[in-house]
């Protein structure tokens, strides 16, 4: 954002944040090789979703579940590219901020794995047996 456009306020300001969250967005799409693999994993939860026909509650916990997932490593790209503006030097404290932001990513996936395995074992299983 312009800086002289920070103390303005009303409906242009808002499409344009719009437009710089939707250009972050297409960065990290087309940069990111774990957010394409967050995409189609997602894509591919989402079929088996509507496949298995799971009730609304647990639509609801996924859509939450891939939400999170997104952002996360939409904040996760941020981190990594303030870290770059302030250093490409090697640097401890830059490894550290970024192994950190790594880790919350993967904290969280690991969680979301645990998720989707409560969901989707039940009804696989009573559709194979
Ligand atoms: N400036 C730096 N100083 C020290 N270590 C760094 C620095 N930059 C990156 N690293 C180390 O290299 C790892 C990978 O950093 P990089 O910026 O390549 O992210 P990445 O693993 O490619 O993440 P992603 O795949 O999500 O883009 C970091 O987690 C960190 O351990």
């Amino acid at each position: 954002m312009a800086l002289q456009d920070r103390n303005r306020k009303g409906f242009k300001r808002l499409l344009r944040s719009f437009g710089y969250a939707s250009c972050g967005l297409r960065h990290v799409i087309r940069h990111e090789q774990n957010m394409q693999i967050h995409i189609g994993a997602a894509l591919i939860i989402l079929i088996s979703a509507g496949l298995l026909q799971l009730p609304l509650v647990q639509w609801l916990i996924l859509l939450l579940v891939i939400a999170g997932m997104f952002a996360l490593e939409i904040m996760n790209t941020a981190i990594e590219r303030t870290v770059d503006l302030v250093t490409e030097e090697f640097h401890p404290l830059a490894k550290r901020a970024k192994d950190i932001a790594a880790a919350a990513v993967f904290v969280y996936s690991f969680f979301a794995v645990i998720i989707g395995l409560i969901l989707f074992v039940p009804p696989l299983l009573r559709l194979i047996l």
